[in-house]
């Protein structure tokens, strides 16, 4: 270590993130949030897509002012990657060679501006994917990877019988058993980690189990503001209010909801607001029909992310159906506005959703769980005490996942990474606020003892 009396400066880091955009949720929002949470303790070169982000990011840029220690280097796909990205519906498994080609210019780009900057750590943040972790890891810089996501599949029994997307995600799910255990790169970034963040338990179980190294929990996604305390003062006698968002696909599973909803009893009245399209949205609209219960839905489409966050403020209940999803930013965006979800128990949905702010669904059978998710929307349409109570728990899981929080325990591994690199602490410093709440702690101190 090197002693100086100067005073200490921020760390300067370099993040990718493929998807960085503000306005939204998803990869953009986890690729906009992290870097602007990390731009409060250390200075910031984001290497992002410009095809996809510069406009947007140049024109929040404009409206709201520059980020203080926040720099975005654009770089643009080469026309071999945006032909490839046109056809991606139908070639998913091209898309990620066009994906990985980004991510190798990405490392290139990382290497020139290393020789003038000297960055401290190096971050990959996005896609949150393990299947495509980038290069950064051969920079020689202490390097953190994650939060790491995508492990999860479809449970097998819902992909039957075959068909279409169900085919798909049988094939992904074969692919994943196979790419995680095999893949070299994945293998390399894991190694040279100083640090695996992981987005949901399934991740942290299969980093650890599969590739033999500690990872900690740190979910990808968070919120900008809690919205606000619900107000329940609607008749009880009024139909419950239902909500969900999300991709009109099969991963997204609203069939499973359908199916569910058909099956009430004619005491339990609701209506169901559906935002959102995807390939799915006429067999969806046509099976609604079919089921008899199309009267109560009504399809708003795909709109903009500001009316996206006002349906919440109309909702009851928020319903995630998603057999396969790492997290889902729509489970928080319901929470900070005191809305609670009712979910399938397994992968992210698992570790979001408690007992006080929602009801999971085990998940077994698609039978089984369509006759659950009837059973808890009846108990939601019987009691809204009930449903009162577990919005106050959503508005207090909301704080949780605030992004300033999320910001300050990312500074923490940061810091440790830094310390555990001899990075002196008398020539860089990163300062946060000491008020971490007692998980966080505990995480931050489970990897000084790795
Ligand atoms: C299948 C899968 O792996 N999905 C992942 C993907 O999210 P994915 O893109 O599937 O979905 P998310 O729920 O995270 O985000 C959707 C966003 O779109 C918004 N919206 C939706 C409909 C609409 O009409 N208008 C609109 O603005 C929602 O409010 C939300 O902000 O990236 C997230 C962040 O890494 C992960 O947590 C998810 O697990
Ligand atoms: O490669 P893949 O696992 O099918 O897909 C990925 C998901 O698993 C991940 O959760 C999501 O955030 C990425 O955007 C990507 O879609």
């Amino acid at each position: 270590m090197t002693s100086s009396t100067a005073t200490p400066r921020r760390p300067r880091v370099l993040q990718v993130a493929y998807a960085c955009e503000p306005y939204y949720g998803s990869e953009q929002g986890v690729g906009w949030n992290w870097a602007k949470q990390a731009s409060r303790a250390c200075d910031i070169w984001v290497i992002c897509c410009a095809d996809d982000c510069r406009g947007v990011i140049e024109q929040y840029l404009a409206e709201n002012g520059e980020i203080p220690y926040l720099n975005f280097v654009f770089l643009p796909q080469s026309k071999i990657q945006r032909g490839i990205h046109k056809f991606s519906r139908w070639l998913p498994f091209l898309n990620y060679y066009a994906f990985k080609r980004w991510h190798y210019q990405a490392y290139q780009l990382a290497r020139k501006l290393h020789a003038d900057i000297d960055f401290d750590l190096v971050h990959h943040v996005n896609f949150i994917g393990y299947r495509e972790p980038g290069y950064l890891w051969k920079m020689g810089v202490p390097f953190v990877w994650g939060p790491i996501g995508g492990v999860q599949n479809c449970p097998w029994r819902f992909s039957l019988p075959w068909g279409g997307s169900r085919i798909k995600e049988t094939i992904r799910t074969i692919c994943n058993s196979i790419q995680l255990r095999t893949s070299l790169r994945v293998r390399r970034a894991a190694s040279r980690a100083s640090v695996r963040l992981t987005a949901n338990s399934t991740a942290k179980r299969y980093v650890e189990q599969v590739l033999g190294y500690p990872a900690f929990l740190m979910h990808e996604n968070g919120i900008e503001k809690i919205v606000g305390q619900k107000q329940h003062n609607r008749n009880f006698d009024e139909p419950l209010r239902l909500l969900w968002s999300g991709g009109l696909n099969f991963r997204k599973a609203l069939h499973l909801v359908l199916h569910a909803l058909s099956r009430l009893p004619s005491e339990s009245s609701y209506e169901l607001r559906v935002v959102g399209d995807g390939p799915l949205r006429q067999n969806l609209q046509k099976l609604a029909d079919e089921l008899g219960i199309a009267r109560n839905i009504e399809w708003l489409g795909r709109i903009p992310h500001e009316k996206a966050l006002e349906q919440y403020h109309w909702a009851d209940v928020f319903v995630f159906s998603s057999l396969r999803d790492t997290t889902g930013t729509v489970m928080l965006e319901a929470f900070a506005s005191g809305v609670p979800v009712i979910c399938l128990d397994h992968q992210g949905a698992h570790d979001f959703v408690t007992e006080e702010c929602g009801i999971r669904i085990p998940v077994t059978s698609p039978q089984t769980v369509i006759e659950t998710l009837t059973e808890a929307v009846v108990e939601c349409a019987r009691d809204r005490d009930l449903v009162r109570r577990k919005s106050e728990g959503a508005l207090e899981r909301a704080k949780v996942f605030l992004w300033d929080r999320q910001g300050e325990r990312m500074a923490r591994i940061y810091r440790q990474v830094l310390e555990k690199h001899c990075k002196s602490t008398d020539e860089i410093r990163i300062e946060i606020p000491d008020q971490l709440p007692e998980d966080s702690k505990e995480m931050v101190s489970l990897y000084a003892k790795s």
